[in-house]
């Protein structure tokens, strides 16, 4: 019986929990008779702290799957789990308030709101979490080196301060998982280094990164690549 219980202890330590759980993904858009198959039955599991590339040419559903698994758009079929919990097929409300909770989003552009600054759009997003964290957000703060720059609006940033700072915002929740699409399109290459440094230390304290993009340099910082075309994985 012990014995039983000591094997069940050792594989909950040597595997390790599903973080982001797609099943199924089906995703069709229609305008007048014409349909686009975006995504043909995506599965995708990506375990705590690991970090996977999404690669595809363009039109493959790449953003359409990372919306997916954020909850910003339905899947037609299949299922989305965000740390075990159903994102998928709810009322839009409830899929905003798990976002806020459990997901991190990195865009190329646009994740710092204009008229805030670095600060205040930390502060937001963890509001919107209902996470107030002064102390985590000082942490992001100083370990994206942007010590200093806290009371900057994003104007007043140059680009590799700017896609730190969206990087911030997009840690400033804790989240499970970090979902990023295309993050280091307009960074120089050693901004995209930087910022893929990050995203690795993220995952080796434990979220899971998913990030889509046709960057070699993402690939080959990911531990996994998964590769997409017609809206299937390959
Ligand atoms: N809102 C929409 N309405 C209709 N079709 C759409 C919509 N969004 C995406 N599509 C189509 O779905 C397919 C997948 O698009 P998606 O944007 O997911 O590809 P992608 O791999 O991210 O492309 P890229 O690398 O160019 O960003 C494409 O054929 C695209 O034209």
């Amino acid at each position: 019986m012990a014995h039983g219980v000591g094997l069940v202890q050792v594989a909950a330590v040597t595997a390790p929990a599903p973080t982001l759980e797609a099943d199924g993904l089906y995703r069709f858009y229609r305008a007048g008779d014409e349909e686009t198959q975006a995504l043909r039955g995506v599965e995708l599991t990506v375990s705590t702290g690991e970090f996977v590339a999404i690669t595809g040419p363009s039109g493959s559903g790449k953003s359409t799957l990372l919306a997916c698994l954020a909850g910003l758009d339905e899947p037609d079929g299949g299922t989305v789990r965000v740390d075990g919990v159903r994102i998928s097929h709810r009322p839009q409300a409830e899929r905003t308030a798990l976002r806020a909770r459990l997901i991190g989003m990195l865009f190329q552009s646009g994740n710092l709101l204009e008229h805030l600054t670095v600060r205040a759009n930390i502060d937001m997003v963890q509001r919107l979490a209902g996470r107030p964290d002064i102390a985590w957000r000082n942490t992001l703060l100083d370990g994206l080196g942007l010590t200093g720059r806290g009371r900057a609006r994003p104007a007043q940033l140059s680009g590799g301060e700017a896609a730190r700072a969206g990087l911030a915002v997009a840690l400033a929740n804790q989240p499970a998982v970090l979902l990023a699409d295309e993050p280091t399109g307009e960074l120089d290459r050693r901004t995209e280094r930087q910022v893929l440094d990050l995203l690795r230390d993220r995952a080796g304290q434990g979220t899971a990164v998913v990030v889509a993009s046709h960057s070699p340099a993402v690939a080959v910082a990911a531990d996994r690549t998964i590769a997409l075309a017609s809206g299937r994985l390959q």
